[in-house]
C-alpha cells in the first residue's frame, strides 16, 4: 500500500512539474504566474528541477547533492548569517533590512550569480537573503555579503528587447487606484489594470479614491460587478481619511505594488496610510522625470502605521517604481485578454473558430453568454475595446 501511493506521489509530481513547464514556456518569461516565476531563480537551478538544470554543472563544486543527486539550496551558517529583505539594488550592492530594522549594503556571493548568468539582476528587490555581516570598522556603514536567496514567488518583470527583466520579486499583491471624479471614473481602465494583474499572477485589489468628491451609491454597480467576480474593491478618501483602515489591513504584512493613472491621488492615499512615507514617496517620483524608463528595478519601502520609536516596526511594505506605476496592459497580447477575464475564459473553448476575437464571428459562445446576460455588457465591451488595440 505504501508503496503504491508513493508511486502515485511520483506520477503526480511528473504530471504537476510538466504541466508548470507548459506554463511557463507559452508565457515565454513574460508576466509570470507564482509557480512559473519560481522556476527561473537560482534556486530552481540548484535544484536541479525542469529545463533550466543544464546549469547543473557551473557551480558543482560549491553545490551539495542529496542522495538522489537532486542539488539543494547552498547552507548558510545560521549562527553567524542574518534574514533579511532585498529594499533596493544599485549596481553590485543589494541594501538588505535585516529583521532587526538595520540595513545592510551587501556584495553578492559568487556562486550565486554564476547560477543566474541570463538574468539582468541576479538580486531583485523584495528578495528574502541570508547574508553574512562583515566586522565593522569604526562606525561606518553596515556591510555583508548575501549567501542564499529563498525560493521567490510573486516575480513581477516583463520582456524588454527580447530580454527578461526581473523587476520585484515576493510581491504578494497590486493595488489599482482609480479615482471617483477628477479624473472621472474610467471601468475601461481598471479592466486593463486587472488584466495585467491577472497575467503577472498577483492578487489585485481596485481602490476608488476621492469618493468625497460623489455620492457613494452612485459606486454600488460597479462594485456589484467586481465582487461577483472576486475582485476586492475600497472605496477610499485620502483627504478624509476614509477607508484607510480597510486599506490598511489589505496591506498588512504583504509586499504591495500601486498602480493607477496619474492624478488619482497614489501618492495622497500611500502618505496617508504612513505619513512617515512622504518623502521618499516623492523621491521616487522626482526621480523618474529624469529619465530613468530604462531603469526598471524597484525599490521595497517599509510601511509603519503602528509607529512607536522601534525602527523595526514594519507594518507592510510598498514596491514601487515607475514602471509598475503604470503597469497597464505590460505584456500582454489581444489574443490572450479573454483568458484573463475570469467570466468570459470558461467560453472561451465553446466558439465554433478556434482562433474567434469573439467580436464579429458567428457561432461564438462568449457573444451568447453576453447576450444571455451571464456576462456583463459593460466589461464585454472593455474586452472588444482592449482586444482590438484601442
Ligand atoms: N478631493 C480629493 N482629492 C484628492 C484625494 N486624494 C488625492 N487628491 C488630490 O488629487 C491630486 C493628485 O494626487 P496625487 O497623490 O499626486 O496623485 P498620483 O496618483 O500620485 O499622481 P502621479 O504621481 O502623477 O502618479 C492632488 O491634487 C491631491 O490633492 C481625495 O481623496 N479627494
Ligand atoms: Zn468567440
Amino acid at each position: 500500500m505504501a508503496k503504491k501511493r508513493s508511486k502515485f506521489r511520483a506520477s503526480f509530481r511528473k504530471n504537476h512539474d510538466s504541466s508548470a513547464r507548459g506554463r511557463a514556456d507559452s508565457r515565454s518569461l513574460e508576466g509570470l504566474s507564482e509557480d512559473s516565476a519560481e522556476r527561473l531563480t537560482g534556486q530552481e537551478r540548484l535544484s536541479g528541477k525542469g529545463h533550466l538544470s543544464r546549469r547543473r554543472t557551473v557551480a558543482d563544486a560549491a553545490i551539495v547533492e542529496d542522495a538522489a543527486g537532486e542539488m539543494i539550496l547552498p547552507e548558510v551558517d545560521r549562527t553567524v548569517c542574518r534574514q533579511g529583505v532585498v529594499l533596493r539594488t544599485q549596481g553590485l550592492i543589494s541594501v538588505v533590512l535585516d529583521d532587526a530594522g538595520a540595513e545592510f549594503a551587501c556584495a553578492t556571493r559568487q556562486l550565486l550569480k554564476q547560477l543566474a548568468t541570463d538574468l539582468r539582476h541576479v538580486v531583485a528587490a523584495g528578495d528574502r537573503v541570508w547574508f553574512r555581516p562583515s566586522e565593522v570598522s569604526g562606525g561606518g556603514a553596515q556591510e555583508g555579503m548575501i549567501e542564499r536567496i529563498e525560493p521567490r514567488h510573486g516575480v513581477l518583470s516583463r520582456t524588454s528587447r527580447g530580454r527578461q527583466q526581473l523587476i520585484a520579486s515576493n510581491v504578494d499583491q497590486i493595488v489599482i487606484v482609480a479615482s471617483a471624479a477628477e479624473p472621472r471614473l474610467k471601468p475601461n481602465l481598471i479592466d486593463r489594470y486587472l488584466i495585467t494583474a491577472e497575467k503577472a499572477g498577483l492578487r489585485p485589489i481596485v481602490c476608488v479614491n476621492k469618493i468625497d468628491l460623489i455620492d457613494p451609491t452612485d459606486l454600488v454597480p460597479l462594485v456589484g460587478v467586481y465582487a461577483q467576480l472576486g475582485y476586492r474593491v475600497l472605496p477610499v478618501s485620502a483627504e478624509r481619511g476614509r477607508g484607510l483602515e480597510q486599506l490598511r489591513a489589505v496591506l498588512a504584512g504583504k509586499q504591495t505594488a500601486f498602480t493607477g493613472q496619474s492624478g488619482v491621488g497614489k501618492s495622497s492615499l500611500l502618505n496617508a496610510v504612513d505619513p512617515g512615507l512622504r518623502l521618499r514617496v516623492q523621491t521616487v517620483s522626482a526621480e523618474s522625470e529624469k529619465g530613468r524608463h530604462t531603469t526598471t528595478t524597484a525599490e521595497l519601502y517599509p510601511m509603519r502605521w503602528h509607529a512607536d520609536d522601534s525602527d523595526a516596526s514594519v507594518d507592510g511594505f510598498l514596491v514601487d517604481t515607475p514602471g509598475i506605476r503604470s503597469f497597464e496592459l505590460w505584456d500582454v497580447i489581444p489574443q490572450e485578454v479573454a483568458g484573463y477575464m475570469p467570466e468570459l475564459r470558461p467560453y472561451v473553448s465553446a466558439c465554433r473558430f478556434p482562433d474567434c476575437t469573439h467580436t464579429h464571428e458567428t457561432f461564438c459562445a462568449v457573444k451568447d453568454a453576453v447576450a444571455d446576460g451571464w456576462i456583463d455588457t459593460r466589461r464585454y465591451e472593455s474586452y472588444t475595446q482592449i482586444q482590438s488595440g484601442e
